[in-house]
């Protein structure tokens, strides 16, 4: 429950005591109550009560206004966030974090839910999708993204990513608005260890895009290597503890997978 709502609650059963208090004491008070025009004093006083309560209401309703608001992002208020003193400096002024994946066979995928997740744990706004399915003109916008890519095939993108890879990241795209990490998976038994994950780091770097930290690679699903990826999401932080998680699932993103499943697509895999 919001404090908000905590408030109205405790205003309404206030309200219902003081009711029933009244009711309780007009029982209680037999015959004529009104029983003489009330002295000056009287009035005085009532009059000042009156008029502390209006002024206490008004106070009150003014306070929110005053208070720290709820910032509200969208795609295109992106450029109105300002930097706030107590911004970090490797931080940057967009107040939500947009996940990419691609994933052939579900790894990256699920690792891009994880970061999500942890993201929302972070109180910091998150928007997850397949690398292909975001729109072109969001590479140039002023965004954060934190890009989660496996390879498949002999270094190739996974499949959903192949058009993609071959239409836009032959492009020129002016990205010097945009921050960006890379998680890169892949297995160093192969020959073309990671490629896909450093040709987006290349597209990028190109583009001059900024990156937040070195592209991390994940070799055979190293551990060592993810707790450094998480510990760099991390640091992610807008700063303000008022804006509220909110996390969209654009993708047919299932929940992650269990343990049995993991294992059982490690076994095909191999
Ligand atoms: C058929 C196949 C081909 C792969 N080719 C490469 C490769 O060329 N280079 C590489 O570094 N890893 C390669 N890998 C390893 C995957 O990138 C790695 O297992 C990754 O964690 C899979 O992530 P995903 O489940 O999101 O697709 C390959 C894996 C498979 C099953």
């Amino acid at each position: 429950m919001t404090s908000q709502r905590k408030l109205d609650l405790v205003s309404v059963v206030t309200i219902a005591c003081l009711l029933i208090v009244a009711a309780l004491l007009l029982w209680w008070t037999p015959g004529d109550w009104w029983i003489a025009t009330p002295r000056a004093s009287h009035w005085v006083s009532a009059v000042m009560t009156m008029v502390t309560y209006l002024v206490l209401c008004v106070w009150i309703a003014w306070i929110p206004s005053r208070g720290p608001s709820v910032k509200q992002t969208s795609y295109d208020d992106n450029a109105a966030n300002s930097l706030e003193e107590d911004t970090p400096s490797d931080v940057h002024n967009d107040a939500k974090v947009v996940v990419l994946y691609a994933s052939q066979t579900g790894t990256a995928e699920e690792l891009a839910i994880e970061t999500a997740t942890r993201l929302t744990e972070n109180n910091i706004h998150s928007e997850i999708t397949a690398i292909d399915e975001l729109h072109e003109r969001r590479w140039c916008g002023e965004e954060t993204f934190l890009i989660i890519a496996s390879t498949a095939g002999q270094g190739e993108p996974p499949d959903h990513a192949f058009e993609f890879a071959e239409e836009l990241m032959n492009r020129s795209i002016d990205m010097t608005s945009l921050r960006y990490g890379i998680l890169a998976l892949g297995d160093s038994d192969y020959e073309e260890y990671c490629a896909f994950g450093r040709q987006i780091n290349e597209w990028l770097t190109k583009c001059g895009a900024q990156p937040l930290f070195d592209i991390i690679e994940v070799d055979d699903g190293d551990r060592v290597s993810i707790e450094q990826w998480e510990s760099q999401v991390d640091k992610i932080t807008i700063g303000r503890g008022d804006i509220r998680e909110t996390t969209r699932l654009n993708a047919v993103a299932g929940p992650p997978l269990h343990d049995m499943q993991r294992k059982m697509r490690d076994s095909v895999s191999l």
